[in-house]
């Protein structure tokens, strides 16, 4: 596994080493021992998530607060996304900042997400299947988030305005500003 910071603080990029042969391919997705010692810290994720999204669907930004605030470890198992993390720690020199890259089946390059920023990320392929590991578990009422196209944060999802696709729920997300 190759390890590569971003801009953001805490927040890393990671590309598994691929053996190829005859029959096809095999990686390591995970190993826990390997990934704490890469991140330099000890992570330990308690829930794996699977989603399946259609083109233009752009899913975020996602947080939990409090007690239940998640890290993710992210990556695209089918397809190709945008995945966008935003750094929302106050104290954080890069507060504000965001990043963004493409996770693809192909390239199957993943996105440690601290605890602390907003994740989101937008279906570039026909489908996609998106798939995550979380430090702590889902609470319905530790749910929070920011506009996917937040004025401040300017976002380039890589898709127009009538691809996109948000649910009921993230269409009423606050602005960063009114978040904070
Ligand atoms: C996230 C989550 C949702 N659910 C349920 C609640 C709801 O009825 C249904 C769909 O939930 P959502 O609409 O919130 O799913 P989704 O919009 O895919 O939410 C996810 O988005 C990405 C960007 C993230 O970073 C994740 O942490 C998560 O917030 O699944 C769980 O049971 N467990 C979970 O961990």
């Amino acid at each position: 596994m190759k390890i590569t910071e971003t801009k953001l603080k805490d927040c890393f990029i990671l590309e598994p080493h691929l053996f190829k042969d005859d029959r096809g391919y095999f990686f390591e997705s995970f190993n826990q021992k390997q990934f704490n010692n890469l991140i330099g810290k000890s992570v330990t994720f308690v829930q794996d998530n699977e989603s399946f999204s259609t083109k233009g669907v752009v899913r975020g930004l996602h947080f939990q607060t409090g007690y239940f605030a998640q890290a993710k470890l992210v990556r695209a198992v089918k397809g190709a996304v945008l995945d966008v993390a935003v750094d929302l720690r106050p104290k954080s020199p890069t507060f504000g900042k965001h990043i963004s890259i493409e996770l693809t089946e192909e390239n199957k390059k993943q996105l440690f997400v601290p605890r602390g920023f907003a994740h989101g990320f937008a279906v570039l392929s026909k489908t996609a299947i998106f798939s995550y590991k979380c430090d702590n578990y889902y609470n319905k009422k530790s749910e929070a988030g920011i506009m996917f196209n937040d004025p401040t944060l300017n976002i380039n999802w890589k898709l127009s305005n009538e691809e996109i696709l948000v649910s009921e729920k993230d269409a009423d997300l606050p602005t960063l500003k009114e978040y904070f």
